[in-house]
């Protein structure tokens, strides 16, 4: 018989009962719950007069109502402005608190964005099913875990029984293979993924992402990848667990210990594709590491992105008709022009955060950038969100705010922040951002808003210098400022 997958691996441990047509049904181990997807599920639950099956098996934070300034002055929700939003936080922490399920609310240095807090605490582990009503849970996959996003009544459906009807995926592999340049880093690898296949590339598909590039990346690094799996198609990514996924885990807190360490750990060092699953993947994309450069975004779609020395297509040389309007409309939206260097495109706003990179990893990439540098005068403004209390804790210890606060930053309190436009965060209409995050579409950051993919030195560079540049040409002194650059040229 062929060698299994990973995905195989974590499908057949799960399957409860599987019928002839495909469906299937699975038990799950963890379910993440946030602020957005929840209420209609507990209230659910409330009109079947049901309780959650297994009450420990949940976690909870509000993370994309937060708000991320004046917190700490607040009491409880109290600093929570918008009527909405207080509404949408004060009903995860009523039905918590109603159904015994452990929360991490606003103002607990544990709160964060669910997709940072989850790992931070070992409540992801390898091996276990993990669901939340959100479609980025796919960042739980760096711990070779089976971790997707589900809809409302799913999680319902979860809360009440542990189990999930599902279907199996297909079994893809991307392989990046070599080492990666200087300054280019975990979120350049999947953007140029995405670039490379598509945002309907891997629909359908289960993703292991493997190669000796991904075996490098640190767990932080690994999530990044993972996490963005969904806006290449596919709802799951993975990657196999090795000694980085093991020492990230070892002593955090939900993480066995002692004999049940050692057992857990024994039983983990399984969970890798078979050496012979060659046959067992479906499709197989191959990247060479050395090619990637750092990305840019520059359309509506996380797909329209290139590297930081090219420009924006001319819609006219675009593959199809239906590619050439789709280009079209999005140069139009995002305000370019055909063939306009990248490094030319000016920004109104940095955000460096989200379940993509808002961790600790990426505060100290983005700071290294910044030290000693001044945010670019016609920057309006320039935010840091640690993607936890936590995170935020951590680069504190480390003076990262300082640096931050010196060049000209904004340092916030955790949450989704300016990912989405739902909460106080927000783009104006037409102004351009370089974004850490995962979404570019038309409004993400705010209505007219224009978003910009990129790695956190990316964005960090751009914040100094007021435009697009190489992190690639900074060397180790970090960016240069808008000034320096003038007298260059
Ligand atoms: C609000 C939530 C359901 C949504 C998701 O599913 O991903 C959000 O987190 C996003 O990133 O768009
Ligand atoms: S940070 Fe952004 S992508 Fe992540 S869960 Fe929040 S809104 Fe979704």
């Amino acid at each position: 018989m062929a060698g299994q997958t990973l995905y195989d691996k974590l499908w057949t441990q799960h399957l409860v009962k599987q019928r002839d047509d495909g469906t299937a049904l699975i038990y799950i181990d963890r379910q993440l719950l946030h602020e957005v997807t929840s209420p209609q599920a507990f209230e659910g639950l409330r009109l079947a007069g049901r309780k959650p099956w297994r009450i420990d098996a949940n976690l909870a934070t509000p993370d994309h109502n937060v708000p991320t300034t004046l917190r700490e002055r607040a009491e409880g929700n109290a600093g929570i402005k918008d009527p909405v939003s207080l509404i949408q936080v004060q009903t995860l922490d009523d039905n918590c608190g109603e159904f015994g399920i452990e929360e991490f609310k606003i103002n607990d240095p544990r709160q964060g964005i669910v997709h940072v807090v989850g790992p931070e605490q070992g409540a992801t582990l390898p091996g276990m099913t993990v669901v939340c009503g959100d479609s980025h849970t796919a960042t739980h996959g760096a711990f070779a875990a089976l971790a997707h996003g589900i809809g409302t009544s799913e999680v319902e459906h979860v809360l009440a029984t542990q189990c999930l009807l599902a279907q199996k995926m297909k079994n893809m592999q991307v392989r990046v293979e070599g080492e990666l340049g200087t300054g280019v880093t975990a979120k350049d690898i999947v953007l140029a993924i995405i670039g490379h296949i598509g945002t309907a590339g891997g629909t359908g598909y289960a993703i292991e992402f493997a190669g000796s590039a991904i075996r490098e990346l640190s767990m932080e690094g690994r999530m990044t990848v993972c996490n963005m799996a969904i806006e290449a198609g596919a709802r799951v990514g993975l990657i196999a667990v090795d000694d980085t996924t093991i020492d990230y885990l070892r002593d955090r807190h939900y993480v066995p210990t002692g004999e049940q360490w050692d057992a857990a750990v024994a039983d983990w060092r399984h969970l890798v594709s078979d050496a012979d699953a060659d046959a067992a993947f479906d499709k197989v994309v191959t990247l060479d590491a050395a090619e990637i450069e750092p990305q840019v975004s520059w359309g509506t779609s996380p797909e329209m992105v290139t590297g930081i020395s090219g420009e924006v297509p001319d819609p006219a040389e675009a593959g199809d008709e239906t590619m050439q309007r789709g280009y079209t409309r999005a140069l139009e939206y995002m305000g370019l022009s055909p063939k306009q260097k990248i490094t030319d495109i000016r920004l109104d706003k940095v955000f460096i955060g989200s379940c993509t990179n808002s961790r600790i990893e990426d505060l100290r990439e983005a700071a290294k950038v910044v030290r000693g540098k001044k945010v670019a005068d016609s920057i309006a403004l320039a935010m840091v969100v640690p993607g936890s209390g936590l995170v935020k804790r951590q680069a504190e210890a480390e003076g990262l705010d300082k640096v931050f606060i010196e060049a000209g930053f904004e340092w916030r309190e955790p949450g989704c922040s300016m990912c989405l436009a739902m909460n106080a965060d927000k783009l104006g209409a037409g102004e351009h951002c370089a974004s850490t995050s995962n979404r570019n579409f038309e409004g993400r950051q705010g209505f007219g808003g224009r978003t910009h993919l990129v790695s956190p030195a990316m964005a960090a560079a751009a914040a100094i210098a007021g435009h697009f540049v190489d992190v690639r040409e900074l060397g180790d002194t970090g960016a240069a400022n808008d000034d320096a650059q003038a007298q260059e040229a």
